[in-house]
């Protein structure tokens, strides 16, 4: 590949399209004279939209593709949500930066109501997240949860053709695509903890390619790093997989790190709640002793329910 020239695999919806475009902007910005090319490519997770997440299984749905085409030398690099990558990488692929976060909430969009509290008895909202669908039945067993899946537009035109009263949907999505206006209001992190990630964005390249590793540095966010280590860490030690409630959400505040994590039942009829403080570079100790907490606080009995090892 030309000395001066990096292709990046993105898959093709408009979210991911947008961070694939924004790194391009960044890194051109950044090395005057360098040329950024864009490899579009369908995943498996793109292509099973009419079945729940969850039921799908397997993980890694939406980047095994990108990483096939890193290994194989047609892109150099991919841009993910964090959210969406595996612990593990491939033997050769690594994360090499994690980019500034984006706002990390979690956002109620409604064309009927401002507020979550504002949803009269038995509204329909609609999240294909066990993780939303857990926080918001602990609070409201009476709300009707109906699966959303597709693209942050479909989900939009899903509401707006009156299948559901109110829909969770990432702020962060919906900022980058410049449909800010859509939220009705931001769920405080108390009320919805995030994902693990969520909101940031994480570009993976090959370990060994030390020219693109230089010409990535320049966009790693310290901050955003250390929070997003502390998540991931809590996330592997509790083996989460998509189909058990897990959110794990770390604030920084000069040195000092705030970890908060939640395991619970899709139903929300059990949420495990737990927090640990410390210091920012101890961000993956915290994790792991956070898991450790929940575990003990029962999280175990939840995670082996699920994965039936009982
Ligand atoms: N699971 C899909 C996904 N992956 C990343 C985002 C949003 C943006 C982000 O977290 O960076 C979304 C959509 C959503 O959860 O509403």
């Amino acid at each position: 590949m030309s000395e001066n020239c990096i292709r990046i695999a993105t898959r093709k919806s408009p979210l991911a399209m947008w961070q694939a475009e924004f790194v391009k902007a960044e890194l051109e910005r950044i090395h005057p004279g360098l040329v950024v090319e864009l490899l579009p490519m369908s995943t498996k997770g793109d292509v099973i939209l009419d079945t729940p997440l969850a039921k799908v299984g397997g993980k890694g749905l939406f980047v095994k593709e990108l990483e096939v085409a890193m290994l194989e030398g047609q892109a150099d690099i991919a841009v993910h949500s964090m959210k969406d990558v595996p612990v593990e990488f491939p033997e050769g692929l690594g994360l090499e930066v994690i980019c500034k976060r984006e706002d990390p909430r979690d956002a109620f969009v409604s064309n009927k109501y401002q507020h979550l509290e504002e949803l009269p008895q038995g509204a329909v909202v609609g999240t294909s997240s066990l993780r939303r669908q857990c926080q918001l039945r602990e609070r409201r067993p009476d709300l009707i949860i109906k699966d959303l899946r597709g693209n942050v537009g479909t989900r939009l035109s899903k509401l707006d053709a009156g299948d559901y009263d109110a829909i969770i949907l990432a702020a962060a999505g919906l900022i980058r695509l410049e449909l800010k206006e859509r939220i009705a209001s931001f769920i405080p992190a108390e009320d919805s903890l995030p994902a693990n990630g969520q909101g940031a964005v994480g570009i993976e390249c090959r370990t060994d390619d030390e020219r693109v590793k230089a010409l990535l540095a320049p966009l790693e966010h310290k901050e955003t790093r250390y929070r997003v280590l502390a998540e991931r860490a809590m996330n592997t030690r509790l083996e989460g997989g998509c189909q058990v409630p897990i959110g794990a959400y770390a604030e920084i505040d000069g040195d000092d790190m705030l970890l908060r994590g939640l395991v619970g039942n899709p139903d929300g009829s059990q949420v495990i709640r737990g927090e640990v403080k410390g210091h920012k570079l101890d961000a993956v100790a915290l994790g792991n002793s956070l898991a450790e907490e929940l575990l003990s606080k029962g999280a175990k009995t939840i995670l082996d329910a699920v994965y039936g090892n009982n």
